[in-house]
């Protein structure tokens, strides 16, 4: 069996460890870690994550993976939803704890969508993850994001707290990448 490289381009350490860990697993794929500041369109998930591709494929010219993660509260209507990362740098997990203060409903979602483009001129693919969860306050070590507020459905440990086997068996982004390597292994070599 041949292993096939497939580039990510993202500015997220933690996620291309995470991209590591389950799409590297197996040794069927290595994945290429690619550092650059996409810019990012306001909008949907899906919209933000096909721009990026696009713009990341040209950069690249060739074939790249790009992902984009929401955190959304069904209170919120979704929101904070991609502009999640701003929402954690200027509140901080207490803030983010906050926003729910006026509500009885703390559940929420992590949403993951990858984006494949097979080269510049290609539209990209879209592929979606998606773990039900609640918010709670911050639990467990702080080394990704909103890691330590988010309590999965059917756990009493919070993504911070539980093993990265737990949380990569059952997250937003492996789901999303289980889909993904289904579609890459449909490509020919
Ligand atoms: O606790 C977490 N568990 C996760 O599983 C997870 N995945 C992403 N994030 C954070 O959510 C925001 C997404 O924004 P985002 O998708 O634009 O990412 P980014 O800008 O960091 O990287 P990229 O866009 O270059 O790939 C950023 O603050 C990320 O740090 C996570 N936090
Ligand atoms: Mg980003």
């Amino acid at each position: 069996m041949s292993q096939r490289s497939v580039t990510f381009v993202t500015g997220n350490a933690k996620k291309l460890e995470e991209v590591n860990a389950i799409l590297g697993a197996g040794g069927q794929f290595k994945v290429i870690g690619k550092s650059i500041d996409l810019p990012e369109l306001q909008g949907e998930t899906a919209d933000i994550s096909v721009e990026k591709c696009r713009i990341a494929a040209r950069q690249i010219n060739g074939p790249v993976i790009v992902e984009d993660t929401c955190l959304c509260y069904n209170a919120l209507k979704g929101l904070p939803g991609p502009y999640i990362k701003w929402f954690l740098d200027r509140l901080g997990h207490e803030g983010l704890n906050k926003l729910l203060a006026g509500y009885e409903d703390k559940s929420a979602y992590a949403l993951c969508t990858f984006s494949y483009s097979a080269g510049p001129d290609a539209n990209p693919i879209t592929f979606e993850g998606r773990t039900e969860g609640k918010i709670v306050p911050a639990r467990g070590p702080n080394n990704f994001g909103w890691d330590p507020i988010f309590l999965p459905d059917g756990f009493n440990e919070t993504f911070a707290e539980m093993n990265k086997e737990t949380k990569n068996a059952i997250s937003h982004r492996s789901r999303a990448l289980a889909k993904l390597r289904e579609y890459l292994e449909t490509l020919p070599q």
